[in-house]
């Protein structure tokens, strides 16, 4: 592919941290006198940083109307959302397979690797040093480091600024629409892995310019190429 710089996406791509996020929306939502929902609904309203994670679990589906939650109510179910995951965050999450030694090899091929994720930033840190990360990345974006997050090009294009890459040297890998759009949006290409969250959807159908059912073939076609 002949790329100098990789863009990684977080959950769903590199850690499977649905179950801390189902657990923690869970909790916001009994706080808040309201029933909790099964792992595999929360799964498909990951994406979008944790308020609108927030804003689906209030409203039990994927699709917020306009004016269909007061702005208070969200801010107040957002905090306690916080403060759960703050504790929660950790528990449960794992790195899907081959990711640890995947991410390493390729950055002893000369690639530099840089993480673009929708999370809120302050619950980055903690993940990465879990997972012995913390020197992995040259540039870390969270979803509220700047004024807009993915789909939205920014951020990965202040990553290329950053670093002194162009959009073409770079690719961004995600498992979520947002990802790819974001990628495609910033005239990048993009690799898509296919195990993560999607919104019940086949990433394939964003046309990436490659997927890849697990992190180690992901891997093989980088350092092939
Ligand atoms: O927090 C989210 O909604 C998703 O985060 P991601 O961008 O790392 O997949
Ligand atoms: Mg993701």
């Amino acid at each position: 592919m002949d790329k100098q710089l990789l863009i990684f996406d977080f959950d769903g791509t590199l850690i499977d941290s649905v179950p801390d996020l189902a657990d923690a929306t869970n909790a916001m939502l009994t706080t808040l006198g309201k029933t909790p929902y099964p792992l595999n609904s929360i799964r498909n309203w990951v994406g979008n940083g944790s308020r609108m994670l927030v804003e689906r679990a209030l409203v039990g589906k994927i699709e917020v109307l306009e004016g269909e939650l007061a702005k208070e109510a969200v801010d107040h179910a957002e905090q306690v959302f916080f403060d759960a995951y703050k504790n929660i965050s950790g528990s449960k999450t794992v790195a899907y397979p081959d990711v640890d030694s995947g991410l390493r090899k390729l950055q002893a091929a000369g690639y530099e690797l840089a993480l673009v994720t929708n999370k809120p930033i302050r619950f980055v840190p903690k993940i990465l040093q879990a997972f012995g990360w913390q020197d992995i990345f040259s540039e870390v974006l969270g979803g509220d480091s700047l004024s807009s997050k993915k789909p939205d090009p920014a951020p990965l294009l202040h990553v290329c600024e950053t670093l002194n890459v162009t959009p073409k040297q770079a690719v961004m890998i995600g498992d979520s629409r947002n990802d790819i759009l974001a990628g495609q949006n910033a005239n990048m290409d993009t690799l898509a892995l296919s195990y993560g969250y999607n919104y019940g959807q086949d990433i394939r159908e964003l046309n990436p310019t490659a997927a890849f059912d697990d992190f180690s073939a992901l891997v093989d076609y980088l350092l092939k190429s």
